[in-house]
């Protein structure tokens, strides 16, 4: 990696500005000569640019640093962010394919830088240099929280990420699944024994048995789980919140302010525990301590905790949904995965109930290979991958010993892991769905690159992954041991042959998918 502090791109506009000054300034004050010096310029100038270009990565800069896709050129902004948002992924592949891997639009007057190549990604994530910030957490909680600007600072938010990090971290689960478990397996079944013929929204299907499942073990038994429509207004709709150019929705105002009221009731109803000294059972408890020792007001409060909201539901409702989908549309899938949970469980565990209440590492890939397998692909597939940073300082990426780029401060920079990911060349037939890509059972296998992480990296990854690993993998097993399920289109085809789509107009984490039903029954196994 470059000197961060230099500044090639001043270097080389220097050479070009010294060398048109030897020419305009010729001594011999001949027109003729003068002439003639302008004409050998001319043609030295762009000459010695391609040349120092070729030989001097810096220099590679000066071609590739600052160019925007054409587009920009003839259309007003406006279009350009409803080009990006109208299919995320293909405009960023159309973009990758005409500039290469890294490459710079700008959206709303921002410049904005996109890597779409794996180890200057994982650089980025690392970030040795400390050149890139993240503030999508203030924004987001100002933003979609609505919480008033400047009440909460970094420290605090670091204290916040920081105590999620460990209640949901791989050491700390253990608090956490015994009640998650038990709800959710209840919230699964309510389901079957309601909809024996009526079909229901995937994702809701998905999103309340998740959402009141967590919200209760996390806060305790006083959260309002009615709130799942709301809360699913609310994450749907977050460009209204966070661009104010975009239409403003009525219904997801009115919808967060509901969700923030209830929010206030639950946040009045534990004051009593708040005020006790001993460490609470539930870590939505111990949140709301941290942010009443910060002052933090009460109004504030129910939009932070709906900013936490966001990162614990958001991103794995529509991920399990994305696993559920990609079952539902390769029947094969389904009977092979459905086969490994009910061994593991008829060989190993005894029941589904043991299974729940066994340690959350014995569900790992020695168990459940193929699960694991299916999980990473779907991973892999449904995920954006999308990553932003702000440059806090010139910097330089280097993607190869002949490209590197001069990356400006007050840029963002976006990582694009979803065009790695769909790569041909890095994942054999990247676009179809394989559930046993990741099968470590041949060496072929054994070799695959890891996926550009759906999590992303650093200081900044993802503080639920080992508990969203967990989550997606019990809602999986839980559906595949109690229930027979059928998937049907928006238009009543079913899914069996239908690859899921994404519908691309909502740059997050993870996709929004189209609208996809299930009909569920309980099935017939000796633990129903
Ligand atoms: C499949 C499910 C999930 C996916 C794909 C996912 C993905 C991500 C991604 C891509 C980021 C940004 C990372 C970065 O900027 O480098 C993130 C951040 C975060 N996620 Fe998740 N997430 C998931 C589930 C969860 C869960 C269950 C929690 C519960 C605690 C959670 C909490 C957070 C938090 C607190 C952050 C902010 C981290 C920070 O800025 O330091 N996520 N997640």
């Amino acid at each position: 990696m470059g000197n961060p502090q230099c500044d090639p791109m001043s270097v080389a506009i220097k050479v070009v500005h010294f060398d048109l000054h030897a020419t305009v300034v010729h001594p011999t004050g001949n027109k003729q000569e003068n002439m003639y010096w302008v004409l050998i310029s001319a043609f030295l100038v762009p000459l010695l640019i391609f040349l120092i270009s070729k030989y001097r990565t810096f220099d590679v800069i000066v071609t590739s640093v600052g160019r925007t896709p054409n587009v920009h050129s003839y259309l007003p902004w406006p279009m350009l962010v409803v080009e990006f948002l109208w299919d995320i992924p293909a405009f960023l592949e159309r973009c990758r394919v005409r500039y290469g891997p890294v490459y710079r639009l700008r959206i709303a007057g921002q410049g904005v830088v996109i890597v779409s190549h794996a180890e200057t990604i994982k650089y980025v994530m690392k970030d040795p240099h400390k050149c890139f910030t993240n503030n999508i957490n203030t924004t987001i909680f100002e933003g979609v929280g609505g919480v008033t600007p400047y009440t909460i600072n970094s420290t605090l938010i670091n204290n916040l990420l920081s105590f999620m990090h460990k209640a949901f971290s791989n050491r700390n689960i253990h608090l956490l699944i015994p009640s998650f478990n038990q709800q959710l397996s209840a919230n699964i079944q309510s389901f079957a024994c309601r909809q024996t013929t009526d079909r229901v929204s995937l994702v809701t299907f998905v999103g309340r048995s998740l959402y009141s499942a967590l919200s209760l073990s996390f806060c305790g038994p006083l959260f309002p789980t009615d709130t799942f429509s709301e809360f699913m207004l609310v994450d749907s709709n977050t460009l209204h919140f966070l661009f104010p150019f975009w239409p403003s929705s009525q219904k997801a105002y009115r919808a967060r302010a509901s969700l923030k009221s209830k929010l206030g009731v639950f946040i009045e109803r534990v004051g009593p525990e708040l005020a006790d000294d001993g460490e609470s059972s539930y870590s939505g408890i111990e949140i709301l301590k941290i942010l009443k020792a910060a002052s933090v007001p009460p109004s504030d409060q129910q939009g932070v905790i709906l900013g936490l909201m966001l990162a614990m539901h958001a991103a794995s409702i529509r991920m399990t949904a994305w696993f559920m989908a990609y079952i539902l549309s390769d029947s094969s899938a389904m009977t092979r995965l459905r086969a490994e949970v009910d061994h593991a469980i008829e060989t190993e565990f005894g029941s589904l109930e043991s299974l729940l209440s066994a340690p959350s590492h014995r569900l790992g890939s020695h168990m459940f290979p193929l699960l694991e397998s299916a999980l990473k692909e779907v991973l892999r597939l449904s995920v954006a991958a999308i990553t932003a940073r702000e440059v806090n300082k010139d910097t330089i990426l280097t993607v190869d010993e002949h490209t590197s780029f001069v990356i400006r401060q007050g840029d963002y920079l976006v990582t694009n892991g979803y065009t790695v990911n769909f790569d041909n060349s890095i994942f054999e037939d990247a676009r179809t769905f394989r559930i046993d890509r990741f099968l470590k059972t041949s060496a072929e296998t054994v070799d695959l690159p890891d996926p550009v992480s759906s999590f992303g990296g650093g200081a900044h990854m993802c503080k639920g992954q080992d508990f969203a690993m967990y989550e997606m993998k019990v809602f999986a097993i839980t559906c595949l041991r109690l229930l027979e399920i059928e998937g049907e289109t928006a238009s009543g085809r079913p899914t069996v042959g239908c690859l899921p789509e994404a519908v691309h107009a909502w740059p997050t984490p993870v996709f929004f998918l189209k609208d996809t039903f299930v009909r569920v029954q309980m099935r017939d196994v000796a633990d129903n």
